[in-house]
């Protein structure tokens, strides 16, 4: 659905150059949740800001739904505009209207008719769950509560594409959940593309199916997103995922000791069902000693680690790794002794 070609922005600031995106080449498909996610000054806004020309390219081309749109003119470009909505960290909306007239705003923009726009505002109140704050003003609501509306208008015109610009950057855990989750749930019933932009891991897991890692203007790593968490290439890639599959280096250490094996074993999905520890004590004679686990729930897949010491012969704890690697699972050694 979505092509992205050798995609550049440079920016010329104080007699310097700053190049911001650098070669980028992306496919999006219909339907996916797309993460673009990097550090801050990664070029993440720069990026997503130029697959609606809010930003222009240095160079590079987009092609989505089989058109260049950096060679859209004014018309095209509205018109394309209407059908991409966007959603931003601080919400964007105008204080001084309420709920109801920030999202009809969009329509009123799009000449949609008096009587139309009342009855499509109403639905898509009730899309975002906030019917009941139609005569709100922001300033009297919640944050989560800001970005429905900003949800709503962004929707407003039937868009094919959503883009989210940090959208749940500025909210707690909890409403960022229940924001993502709506996102979800409005991606599957819309039939939507969404690209959305976050240095926020917990983003990524909860909703994207694919996730691009970005750094210093470049892509460093691209693909689904469990195998990205399974398996993360590159260093700023592990260091992003660290976190969720901690090594517990102090616990490690303080296990060291003569004759014993200190594995990882990462697994997914169905595998998380399967007896795996009682089997390997079973089949191999050996003794295993829990330091630590954790899953975490993606949103296609389950990702789990498991920190595990064997005791034991030591053929047999080597059996026992390999019969390990042949289960299908990611597995490190941390510790041989
Ligand atoms: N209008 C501009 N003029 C000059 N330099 C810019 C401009 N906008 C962004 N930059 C620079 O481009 C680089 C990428 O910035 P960008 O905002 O795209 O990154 P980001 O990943 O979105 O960061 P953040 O998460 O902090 O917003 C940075 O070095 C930034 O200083």
């Amino acid at each position: 659905m979505i092509q992205i070609k050798n995609l550049n922005k440079i920016y010329h600031s104080n007699g310097k150059e700053i190049h911001a995106v650098k070669n980028l080449n992306l496919t999006i498909e219909k339907n996916d949740i797309f993460g673009i996610m990097g550090l801050s000054g990664a070029g993440k806004s720069s990026f997503i800001r130029m697959l609606n020309r809010l930003e222009e390219p240095t160079s590079g081309n987009i092609i989505i739904n089989g058109k260049n749109i950096i060679n859209f003119k004014k018309k095209e470009l509205r018109n394309f505009r209407k059908k991409t909505g966007m959603i931003f960290q601080h919400f964007n909306l105008l204080s001084s209207r309420t709920v109801r007239d920030n999202v009809a705003f969009a329509l009123e923009i799009a000449k949609w008719k008096k009587k139309d726009i009342n009855n499509r505002v109403s639905e898509l109140l009730e899309l975002v769950e906030l019917s009941d704050k139609a005569n709100f003003y922001p300033s009297q609501l919640s944050g989560g509560q800001k970005q429905r509306v900003a949800i709503a208008r962004a929707l407003a015109n039937n868009p094919e594409i959503l883009l989210s610009d940090e959208a749940t950057s500025a909210l707690d855990p909890k409403t960022t959940k229940s924001i993502l989750e709506l996102l979800k749930k409005i991606q599957e019933k819309l039939g939507l593309t969404i690209i959305l932009i976050t240095h926020q891991m917990e983003v990524i897991r909860y909703i994207c199916n694919k996730t691009a890692i970005i750094q210093y203007g470049e892509i460093v790593e691209k693909g689904k997103t469990e195998e990205i968490f399974i398996n993360p290439k590159s260093k700023i890639t592990k260091e992003l995922v660290a976190h969720l599959i901690p090594e517990e280096k102090d616990e490690i250490d303080l296990l060291k000791k003569n004759n014993c094996k200190i594995i990882k074993i990462i697994y997914t999905g169905e595998i998380v069902d399967k007896p795996i520890i009682s089997k390997l004590v079973r089949k191999f004679d050996i003794d295993v000693n829990l330091i630590g686990g954790s899953i975490n729930k993606l949103i296609t897949t389950n990702i789990g680690h498991l920190i595990v010491e064997f005791e034991g012969d030591l053929k047999n704890q080597e059996n026992a790794i390999n019969w390990l690697k042949n289960q299908n699972l990611e597995i490190e050694v941390l510790y041989n002794g």
